[in-house]
C-alpha cells in the first residue's frame, strides 16, 4: 500500500488495527489535500472515514449494497473502490462526479443527492433480492441525522420497520446538518447519544433492533457492531456518532458548518485562496435582512440551509424571525402556509431543485389557499459542480403552472432588492429566483413602459428581433444585441422583471417586431418562453432555454456555453431567424446541448 491509488479494498481485510488508523490518516490527508484544490464536501468526507472502511470491511460490495443518503459523504467510499487517481479532477467537467455515480463504479446504486430517500432506495432493493432468498446479499443505508429529519426517511423508517427484511440502517450522527440539526429527533438521538433511555428508544419502539452509539472513528468498535447487526437477521439501526469535519482543525472548529462544502482553500489554514466576491445571495441576505427591520410579518423559513440560502443577517437580528425546520421541504412550504394564513408573510428560502419534493404544498397549500408566501429560489438555472440533481433548470416550468403564481426574475442586485419588496406586497404566491453566480453591476433601463425595462434598442435601424430577457441572462442579451446592431440588424432587448404572469405590454411589444427571441436559463419546453410564445401568436417566437435532460457537471459558464445561452449563441440564432424572414408564425425551440 504505497498510495491510495493503488489500494484494494481486499487489502483491508489483512491490516491490523495499527494499519487500519494509519490508512484512515492517509485517506484523511488525501481529502484535504484533494479537496483543497478542487472544492467540495470536505467536512461530510472527513468525518466518515472511518465509518467507510468498516464498512468495505464486513461488507463485500457490490454484492452487498450501499447506500449513501444525499451522496455527499462518499469520498471514501470512492477511495476505497478504486477512484482515488480521479479526485484531481473533482466535480470539473469530465471528471469525477462529487456524488456516488453508476458511469463510475458498480459499487454506487443512488446518485440522486436530494436528501432522505436512502431507506426507501434501501426498502426497494432488500426487496428486490429477496426475490432470490438463497442470495444472502446485504443491504445497508448510512443515513445523516440531518436527512433523517426528512418526511421520507420516516416513510422509510416505518416500512422498512416491518417489510421484514435484515437491512441494516446506519445512522451517521454528527449532530448537524450544515447547523445544528433541529426538532425532536435531534434530541432524541442526543438523549441515545448519553445513554438516557429514559423516553425510551423511537427505533426499539417502531421494531427495529437498535445497536449503539457506537464510536464512528472507532474502526474496530464499528466493524464489530455491523458484525452484530448482520447476525441479528432483523431490520437494524446502527447508531453511530461521528463528528462533521474530524480530523481538519479548521474543519473541527468552524462554527458555520464544520466546512461542509468548500471551495478552494489553502490546506494548512482552509481560508479560501480566491477572494469571495458578492454573490446573488449575499444581495438577497442583505435586503431580506433590510426589510425584516420594518416589516414584522416578514418571517423566513430554511430546510436545513439558514446560511447558505442567505439568511444569516436576519437570523442574527431577528433569532425570531428565522425557522429552521430540518430538511424538510415539504414541511416548510405548508407550514408558511399556516404562518400565512396567522397573517405573517413568510419568506420560503430554498434552493431551486429543493423544490421540487415540494411542488404538492406549493400548489394546493399555499397557492389553492391564495396565501402571501414568498418562495426565493437560489442556485436557479445552472448550478454548476453539483451536477445533474442540483441544477435548478425545471422551477420555472413548475412555477409557472401553478394558479395565482407570480414569478420575478432579477437581473441585477438593484431589481431583486425591489423585486423582493414588490413580492411582499402582493396578497398571494409570489416566487424570484436567481442563480448561484457572482452578481453584476446595477443595469439601468433606457425605458420603463407598462412595467417592462427597455434595456437596449438599435439606433435607427428597423424593429427586427425583440429580444426578452428573462432574470441573470441579462448581460448576454445586451452582448447579443450589440453585435448585431453592428450588424445592421435591428434589436430591442426587454426584461419583464416580473416574467409570470404574461405582462399584456409584451404582447403589444412583441406585434411591433418581426421576430421574438424569448432567453431562459430553465427548460425551453414547457418553460415561460413557450408559454410567451403561446399568448404572442402574432410574430414568429424563438425560444432558447435548457434541453429537457440530465446535464453532467461541470462549470457553470461551460455549461452555459455548450447549451447556447451566451452573447454569440443568442446573436447567432437571431442572425438565422432574421436571414429566414421568410419563414411564418409559429413557435421554435432551441433547447439542446451543442
Ligand atoms: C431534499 C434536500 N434538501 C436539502 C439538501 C441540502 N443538503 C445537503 S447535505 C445537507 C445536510 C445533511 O445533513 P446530514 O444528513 O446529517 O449529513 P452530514 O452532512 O451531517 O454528514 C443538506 C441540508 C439536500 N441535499 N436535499
Ligand atoms: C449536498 C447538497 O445538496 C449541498 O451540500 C449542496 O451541494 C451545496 O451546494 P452549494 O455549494 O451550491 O451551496
Ligand atoms: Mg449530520
Amino acid at each position: 500500500m504505497n498510495n491510495l491509488n493503488d489500494f484494494s479494498r481486499t487489502a483491508l481485510l489483512r491490516l491490523d488495527d495499527r494499519e487500519l488508523n494509519e490508512l484512515a490518516s492517509r485517506m484523511r490527508q488525501f481529502l484535504v489535500d484533494s479537496v483543497a484544490a478542487t472544492g467540495g464536501h470536505l467536512g461530510a468526507a472527513l468525518g466518515t472515514v472511518e465509518l467507510t472502511i468498516a464498512l468495505h470491511r464486513v461488507f463485500d460490495s457490490p454484492r452487498d449494497v450501499m447506500v449513501f443518503d444525499t451522496g455527499h459523504q462518499c469520498y471514501a467510499h470512492k477511495i476505497l473502490t478504486d477512484r482515488a487517481a480521479g479526485f484531481s479532477t473533482l466535480r470539473q467537467s469530465g471528471g469525477l462526479s462529487g456524488y456516488p455515480s453508476r458511469a463510475e463504479s458498480v459499487h454506487d446504486w443512488v446518485e440522486n443527492s436530494h436528501a432522505s430517500v436512502s431507506l426507501a432506495w434501501a426498502d426497494g432493493i432488500a426487496k428486490a433480492i429477496a426475490r432470490d432468498s438463497s442470495s444472502g446479499r446485504r443491504v445497508v443505508a448510512v443515513i445523516g441525522d440531518g436527512a433523517l429529519t426528512g418526511g421520507v426517511a420516516w416513510e422509510g423508517l416505518n416500512n422498512l420497520a416491518t417489510a421484514g427484511h435484515p437491512v441494516i440502517v446506519v445512522i451517521n450522527d454528527n449532530s448537524r446538518s450544515y447547523d445544528p440539526t433541529v426538532g425532536g429527533l435531534s434530541v432524541h438521538l442526543d438523549r441515545l447519544r448519553r445513554g438516557d433511555t429514559t423516553a425510551g428508544n423511537l427505533f426499539e419502539s417502531l421494531g427495529f433492533a437498535y445497536l449503539g452509539p457506537v464510536d464512528g472513528h472507532d474502526i474496530g468498535a464499528i466493524s464489530a457492531v455491523l458484525r452484530e447487526a448482520t447476525a441479528t437477521g432483523r431490520a437494524v439501526v446502527v447508531h453511530c456518532v461521528t463528528a462533521k469535519g474530524h480530523g481538519y482543525p479548521p474543519a473541527e472548529s468552524d462554527e458555520d458548518d464544520r466546512m461542509h462544502a468548500c471551495g478552494v482553500i489553502d490546506p494548512a489554514t482552509g481560508f479560501p485562496s480566491r477572494p469571495n466576491k458578492r454573490m446573488w445571495t449575499d444581495v438577497f441576505g442583505a435586503e431580506l435582512d433590510a426589510v425584516a427591520r420594518t416589516r414584522p410579518d416578514v418571517v423566513a423559513l430554511t430546510a436545513a440551509m439558514r446560511l447558505p440560502t442567505g439568511l444569516g443577517a436576519l437570523s442574527q437580528a431577528r433569532p425570531d424571525a428565522v425557522i429552521d425546520s430540518g430538511i424538510a421541504e415539504q414541511h416548510v412550504l405548508a407550514s408558511a402556509a399556516g404562518l400565512a394564513t396567522g397573517g405573517a408573510h413568510p419568506v420560503v428560502a430554498l434552493y431551486s431543485t429543493f423544490l421540487h419534493r415540494a411542488f404538492d404544498q406549493l400548489l394546493l397549500d399555499v397557492a389553492l389557499h391564495r396565501l402571501p408566501v414568498t418562495v426565493v429560489l437560489d442556485r436557479a438555472g445552472i448550478t454548476g459542480p453539483d451536477g445533474p440533481s442540483h441544477h435548478g433548470m425545471w422551477d420555472l416550468a413548475l412555477l409557472a403552472a401553478v394558479p395565482g403564481m407570480r414569478i420575478a426574475c432579477p437581473r441585477d442586485p438593484q431589481r431583486l432588492r425591489e423585486l423582493l419588496r414588490e413580492a411582499l406586497d402582493v396578497k398571494g404566491p409570489t416566487a424570484l429566483r436567481y442563480p448561484k453566480a457572482v452578481v453584476g453591476e446595477d443595469m439601468t433601463a433606457l425605458a420603463q413602459m407598462s412595467g417592462l425595462d427597455v434595456l437596449y434598442r438599435s439606433r435607427n435601424l428597423p424593429l427586427n428581433v425583440l429580444l426578452v430577457s428573462i432574470g441573470a441572462l441579462a448581460p448576454e442579451c445586451l452582448l447579443a444585441a450589440e453585435s448585431l446592431t453592428g450588424e445592421g440588424i435591428g434589436v430591442t432587448v426587454v426584461d419583464p422583471r416580473w416574467i409570470w404572469p404574461i405582462n399584456p405590454a409584451l404582447v403589444a411589444m412583441a406585434a411591433r417586431h418581426q421576430f421574438i427571441v424569448t432567453v431562459e436559463d430553465g427548460i425551453a419546453e414547457g418553460g415561460v418562453g413557450t408559454r410567451m410564445a403561446q399568448a404572442i401568436t402574432t410574430t414568429r417566437t424563438h425560444v432558447l432555454g435548457l434541453p429537457t435532460d440530465f446535464l453532467a457537471h461541470a462549470g457553470r459558464e461551460e455549461l452555459l456555453s455548450q447549451t447556447g445561452l451566451t452573447g454569440a449563441a443568442i446573436a447567432e440564432t437571431c442572425r438565422r431567424l432574421v436571414a429566414e424572414q421568410t419563414t411564418p408564425a409559429g413557435t421554435a425551440l432551441s433547447g439542446s446541448l451543442r
